[in-house]
């Protein structure tokens, strides 16, 4: 499956002013440094998965913030980390790959945690990048007093020049997305670094990803709940079918979504299903709502739970399931 990002035709309408930037954007940072969870409060609507467990994001998902002055495209990448399994060789090319396409880089730490080794790294990664802005973007910034924020700020300032040069990041910005806390602030100065452009997408699009893959999302989600401990990198989600089943109302279209869950051992098989499949009703339950309010209409889903062994380690089954 190819993530290239491919910028789409420039609309055929006019009507924007002549200093209209757009342009597109991507979060990196260690994993839960709070990428999702900014992108959702950017972009005003849940087009992200965000958990408390790192690494739950394995997709690039677009979120759109529509201003009247600017278009700011958001690719949510996958947690850069250090790659351990060829999940995250993977990972990390999807990230390099995406990150090179992209205007301007928001690179997220944590307000609430001491920079460490997995920040330098990625600085490390970001400053290869030639001549690309990066705007460090300090998070959660309501977890911690003022005199915290400042130092924190600070030392991310310092990190910049000793990973830039002298000028080092392109800005430094607190933010709490959680508490509305400086979220636009975050807008503007990812903005100011995107080239003059009329809008790319029409307005009031939030995501050009395919439906099937938020719908897997969200289905990864509901099966992950409660069980990460356990399953933390060991279920992918493949969305085989969307179809509207025959003969329905035009007023009561139902949509079959028919899905599978690919776990590595039966062991895991037994706890997504749960005694007696009470656990995957109750995944279908729960996810079906969400699935519902996206495509905005019902959805009878049809859950299989299947057994890749070490699927995390083998090219071709990785292929088979769209990585
Ligand atoms: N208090 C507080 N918590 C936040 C804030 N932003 C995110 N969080 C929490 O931090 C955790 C991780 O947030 P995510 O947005 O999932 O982090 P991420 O960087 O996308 O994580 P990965 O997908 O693992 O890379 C979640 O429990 C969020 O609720 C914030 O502004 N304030």
């Amino acid at each position: 499956m190819s993530r290239n990002i491919k910028k789409p035709e420039l609309l055929p309408t006019g009507g924007w002013p002549e200093d209209f930037r757009a342009g597109f954007t991507s979060f990196v940072g260690r994993p839960n440094a709070g990428k999702s969870t900014l992108t959702n409060a950017l972009v005003g609507q849940k087009v992200a998965i965000t958990s408390a467990k790192p690494q739950t994001t394995r997709h690039t998902i677009r979120g759109i913030v529509h201003r009247e002055d600017a278009q700011l495209i958001l690719v949510d990448t996958p947690g850069l980390h250090r790659p351990r399994t060829l999940l995250g060789q993977r990972l990390n090319d999807l990230v390099a790959d995406t990150l090179s396409e992209v205007d301007a880089i928001g690179f997220c730490l944590p307000a609430n945690e001491k920079i460490g080794p997995g920040d330098r790294y990625i600085a490390a990664q970001l400053a290869q990048l030639q001549k690309k802005p990066i705007v460090a973007i300090v998070t959660k910034a309501d977890t911690v007093d003022r005199a915290a924020l400042m130092a924190q700020l600070l030392a991310v300032t310092a990190l910049g020049v000793e990973t830039l040069g002298e000028g080092g990041w392109a800005a430094v910005v607190p933010v709490s997305a959680t508490g509305d806390f400086q979220v636009s602030e975050v807008a503007d100065v990812l903005v100011a670094q995107l080239p003059l452009s009329p809008p790319l997408y029409p307005d009031g699009e939030l995501t050009d990803e395919p439906e099937a893959i938020m719908v897997a999302e969200l289905i990864r989600e509901a099966a992950l709940e409660g069980v990460r401990d356990e399953l933390p990198h060991s279920l992918a989600v493949v969305v085989e079918e969307i179809v509207a089943r025959e003969g329905r109302p035009e007023d009561k279209q139902l949509l079959d979504v028919r899905v599978n869950l690919y776990v590595e051992r039966s062991s895991q098989k037994a706890i997504i299903i749960g005694k007696g499949g009470a656990r995957l009703r109750d995944v279908g339950t729960r996810s079906r709502k969400a699935i519902e309010a996206l495509l905005g209409t019902r959805v009878y889903l049809d859950l299989h739970v299947k057994i890749a062994k070490e699927w995390q380690r083998d090219p071709k089954q990785l292929g088979k399931l769209g990585f």
